[in-house]
Order: C-alpha cells, then sequence, then structure tokens
C-alpha cells in the first residue's frame, strides 16, 4: 500500500531577533511531538538587515546545516526555494517587509500587529490576492488546539449564550525604568510602533473577536463590527500607550479587552467568556493559553490543562502550511478579515486618545526606498 509523504513547507526567516529564534526552534522541532504526520517544515534560508554574520549567526544556533544566510531581506525573498517568509521585524516594518515578499511572489506569515494601521493592511491583503499567494497575522495564539476546543465548546452552548467576554494582558514583570532605558526598545519606541495596545492588546481582542465574532454567519460579521470604546494612559518619557481598556459593543454581548506594561500580571484568568449559563476561564497568558476552567452555578469546577510540547509557535507554523498544501489564500483560524477589523478597531483606539506614530511609519505609501528610510528613523542603520 502507498503511504502518502508529508508535505514539506519550505520556510525562509526575514530578520533575527528574539521572536524569530523562538519561532525557528518551534519549526524545527519534530511534528511527531505533537502528533502531526502531515506535514513538514524545513528552514530553507533566513536573512537579518544588520549584517550577513548576524544571519549566519542565528542559523548556526539552529539545527539547519543546510539553510542559506542573507544579509538583506530583499536577497532572502529572491530565494527560489523558499515557499514562506515570515516576519519578525518591528511593527513598523511589517508593511514594508511584506509588501517586499509578496511583490518579490513569496506567501507571508508576518508577525502581529500585522500593521500600524488598516489601511496598510488593506492593501497587503489587495496584493496578495491579486498575486494569489497566501497572507496570515502570526496569531499564533488562535491556533492553539486549546483556542480551538474553547471556541467549540461556547459554539456548543457549554455555558449558554456568551453575553460578555473580558480579556486582559498585563506584562510588567520588571520596573519599567529598566526594562526599557532611554525608550528605544521596540515596546515603547514610537519609531517602531511601539506601545501597548499594538503589542499586547492585539492578544486581547482576539479573544474577544474569537469568541464574539469569528463564529458568526458570515452575512452576518458586517453588521457586526463592534462600536468602539477606549481609554489610554501614555509611556511618560515616549508618549506611547502603557495601558489601555477597550469597550467593544457587538450586537450581540460586550468585550472588555486590556493590556499594559504598567500592572504586573497576577494569578486572575487572562480571559472571561461570560454566558447566561456559567462562565470559561483561560488558564496560563492571554498570548500563550495553558488550559481552561469551566464554572457553572450548582456543578463541580472543571479544569482542563493542555500540554504544550515546546513554546507552540509550530500550531500557527502547521497551520499556514497545510493552507499552501491546500491551494488556500488565507486561513480559516485566522481569517485576514477578521485581522482588518482588530486593525480598525485599534486605529479608532489610538485616535481616541491621539496617538499617532510618525508619518513615516503611518504611511501607505510602499516603494523600495522606504527599507533605507525605516532604518535611518530607528536608528539602526550602522
Ligand atoms: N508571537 C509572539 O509571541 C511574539 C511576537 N513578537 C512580535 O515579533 C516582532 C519582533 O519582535 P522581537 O523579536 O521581540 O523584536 P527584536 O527587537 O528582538 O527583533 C526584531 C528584529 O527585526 C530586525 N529589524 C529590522 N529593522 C529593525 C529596526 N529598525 N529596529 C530593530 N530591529 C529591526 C532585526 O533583525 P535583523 O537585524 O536581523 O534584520 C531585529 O533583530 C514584533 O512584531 C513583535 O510584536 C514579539 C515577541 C513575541
Ligand atoms: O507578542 C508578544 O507576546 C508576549 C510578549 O512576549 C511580547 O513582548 C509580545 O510582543
Amino acid at each position: 500500500m502507498a503511504t502518502l509523504l508529508p508535505f514539506e513547507c519550505r520556510w525562509g526567516i526575514m530578520a533575527t531577533g528574539w521572536i524569530a529564534s523562538e519561532f525557528a526552534k518551534d519549526l524545527l522541532a519534530p511534528p511527531s511531538t505533537r502528533n502531526v504526520s502531515d506535514i513538514t517544515h524545513r528552514l530553507v534560508a533566513a536573512a537579518s538587515s544588520s549584517s550577513l554574520a548576524r544571519a549566519s549567526d542565528f542559523l548556526s544556533l539552529l539545527p539547519c546545516h543546510a539553510a542559506r544566510a542573507y544579509g538583506s531581506y530583499a536577497a532572502l525573498v529572491s530565494d527560489p526555494e523558499v515557499d514562506v517568509i515570515y516576519i519578525a521585524t518591528p511593527h513598523s516594518h511589517h508593511f514594508a517587509n511584506a509588501m517586499l515578499a509578496l511583490k518579490a511572489g513569496k506567501n507571508v506569515l508576518c508577525e502581529k500587529p500585522f500593521t500600524v494601521n488598516a489601511p496598510q493592511l488593506e492593501i497587503l491583503m489587495k496584493e496578495a490576492k491579486k498575486r494569489g499567494l497566501f497572507l496570515m497575522e502570526a496569531v499564533w495564539t488562535r491556533c492553539f488546539p486549546v483556542s480551538i476546543e474553547i471556541r467549540r465548546l461556547l459554539k456548543e452552548g457549554e455555558i449558554g449564550v456568551v453575553k460578555r467576554t473580558e480579556a486582559r494582558l498585563d506584562f510588567c514583570h520588571e520596573p519599567l525604568g529598566e526594562k526599557y532605558p532611554g525608550g528605544e526598545h521596540r515596546m515603547v519606541n514610537p519609531k517602531l510602533a511601539g506601545g501597548a495596545l499594538l503589542d499586547l492588546g492585539v492578544y486581547a481582542l482576539t479573544w474577544v473577536f474569537q469568541t464574539l465574532y469569528h463564529d458568526l454567519p458570515e452575512e452576518e460579521k458586517e453588521r457586526s463590527e463592534p462600536k468602539t470604546m477606549g481609554v489610554m494612559q501614555m509611556y511618560p518619557e515616549t508618549g506611547v500607550d502603557a495601558d489601555n481598556v477597550v469597550v467593544l459593543q457587538f450586537p450581540h454581548a460586550t468585550g472588555v479587552a486590556s493590556s499594559s506594561i504598567f500592572v504586573s500580571g497576577d494569578n486572575a484568568p487572562s480571559a472571561r467568556f461570560l454566558g447566561t449559563e456559567g462562565e470559561i476561564q483561560v488558564i496560563g497568558p492571554a498570548y500563550r493559553p495553558e488550559g481552561y476552567c469551566v464554572i457553572r452555578p450548582g456543578k463541580e469546577e472543571k479544569i482542563v490543562p493542555c500540554q504544550i510540547p515546546g513554546k507552540g509557535m509550530f500550531w500557527e507554523a502547521d497551520e499556514v502550511a497545510r493552507c499552501i498544501r491546500d491551494g488556500k489564500l488565507e486561513s480559516e483560524i485566522v481569517p485576514l478579515n477578521e485581522s482588518l477589523v482588530i486593525m480598525r478597531v485599534m486605529d479608532t483606539v489610538r485616535r481616541q486618545n491621539r496617538l499617532r506614530y510618525p508619518e513615516e511609519i503611518e504611511t501607505t505609501v510602499y516603494d523600495e526606498e522606504r527599507e533605507d528610510v525605516l532604518e535611518i528613523l530607528s536608528g539602526s542603520a550602522e
């Protein structure tokens, strides 16, 4: 009997910072450790905009001996062996970097938040569609089996009708002054589109949208874009938001999403789905759910821990591989339109709080010279 070989997805990694390295390690973990046998991943190449040596160093720490190192992103997107580019640069650069990859004919998985604003994302979506390429925001959380399981439970009425979702991501683990000296770190740097909302709030909003919007019938989604009201407290040194609370009014339910670098996380659940017959709580941080708890009046609490054999980024990579294998241009788990609606919500909250980034990174104009402009702007040019 013929055995079907797994589909091999060939990756190029753009940038060599922290998350690029975490992603690469997960990508190269044997799929069997998570009971996956239909696809495999190969890391074909990685590029650094700083130097070729940095890309080589990055690869030398990984078990991928034949992978090629490039000293520019342009060289990476020209590699004919690469099927999909994973973009792991700061927020400010996503639009230009994704355009570079799409224009070179590459499928794209782009780190969160997708872009600086919704109009930039609309341009990326048009470009991908025009070229018949796959495009997805790397909201890895959505691809966790536990997220899929929670969505199923809510859909099946485990806690009745969900009337409110509350989600939060508070990320102050150290005194702020020590963590972000000089305000240069991407978390607080306006030139890199920093701030709690774009960096962390996107996860809290993801839980609101996965539970109050994702499973609505398509024809209902258009009239269900929520009314949005958000407040922010600013990081004094740089003027980006350090703390925010966003209230979303859907026709059928309410969402509250908050995120902060001022507040330290505690043991409270990172998300609560409140229904007419009980609630489900997410255990673990909003970006990396480790389990859930079902609470119903008069019944025993049910705690369900979920195993994560690694960091958990392989599940989004698996989703990308399967979509590419099946010729899909977008993922049903992380749909483009949902990323766009969330981006619009973040635009609204920024407008309400007068948080605007430098024009050079809010722009919807793309030209190849932009790469240099961005480097000068963020002070990273050598
Ligand atoms: N999914 C998740 O859990 C996480 C996602 N993220 C997201 O990943 C992205 C990157 O975050 P992270 O890895 O922490 O950031 P890092 O600062 O560690 O890395 C960013 C990399 O981008 C490249 N880069 C290109 N231009 C610039 C520039 N002007 N300034 C700084 N870096 C530049 C650099 O790589 P090179 O020099 O090689 O080109 C740099 O190493 C962000 O979008 C962030 O929101 C971050 C953390 C967790
Ligand atoms: O995406 C993220 O996840 C949580 C943190 O590790 C990180 O700062 C943020 O960018």
